[in-house]
């Protein structure tokens, strides 16, 4: 079944464990945003794998050089996933593996910038990641025409094992489902409802809706 990810891309410690103690039950992995670690290091990943000790903690290193170094520092911090960038080298990535097999975790590359994520996917898998992430940033979600459609497609394209991040929300998470993502990934959807618990149980209720009919 595809496992639903909260991407929390709020600022603080604080802020991050009060969202994630309102949305814990209908949520399989918490991941902590790229711009959360980088405001509050990698404590917050400490302090909610400890508050959350039966969830899988994500953490959104975006890993783009020493692969093996930065990976090891969040495994050793809590995570049991870490992002590394597919546009990079590939022995960066190979790299985040190596720290990953070391520690009993996992990685998953992240597809931000790259050309063709169909054929970058096929050839990072090779390399022993857990999953990639066909994945438009906030960035590019802003730029005329962008629809989360094309990542969709891609992940049936790809058959490879795949998440889908780019501003998923209750109008499209069923296609996500639909197109065999092993996880579908919402931030936004969920951190900027008004009632964020309310917004990611109807996202659990939509992919149960699809995967157990
Ligand atoms: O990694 C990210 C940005 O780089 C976001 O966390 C990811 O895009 C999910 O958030 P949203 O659903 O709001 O797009």
């Amino acid at each position: 079944m595809t496992k639903l990810q909260v991407a929390i891309d709020l600022l603080t410690t604080e802020a991050a464990l009060e969202l994630a103690h309102k949305v814990a039950p209908y949520v399989d992995i918490i991941e902590l945003g790229t711009p959360l670690i980088k405001s509050e290091g990698l404590k917050v990943v400490t302090a909610m794998k400890a508050a959350f000790p039966d969830k899988l903690i994500f953490a959104d290193m975006k890993i783009a050089d020493t692969g093996f170094l930065e990976a090891e520092i969040a495994f050793l911090a809590g995570a049991d996933l870490v992002t590394v960038m597919g546009a990079v080298d590939n022995a960066t990535i190979k790299g985040a593996v190596e720290a990953a097999k070391k520690h009993g975790k996992k990685v998953v590359v992240d597809t931000i910038g790259v050309k063709n994520r169909v054929e970058r996917a096929q050839e990072v898998t090779a390399f022993g990641v857990a999953f990639v992430e066909l994945h438009a940033g906030l960035d590019e979600q802003t730029l005329a025409g962008y629809s989360v459609q094309t990542l969709i497609s891609e992940g049936t394209l790809a058959k490879v094992p795949f998440s889908v991040a780019g501003g998923v929300n209750i109008d499209t998470i069923k296609d996500v489902v639909a197109a065999g993502a092993d996880v579908a990934v919402a931030g936004g959807a969920i951190y900027g409802a008004e009632d964020p618990a309310a917004a990611a149980k109807a996202l659990k209720d939509a992919i149960n809706s699809v995967t157990v009919a």
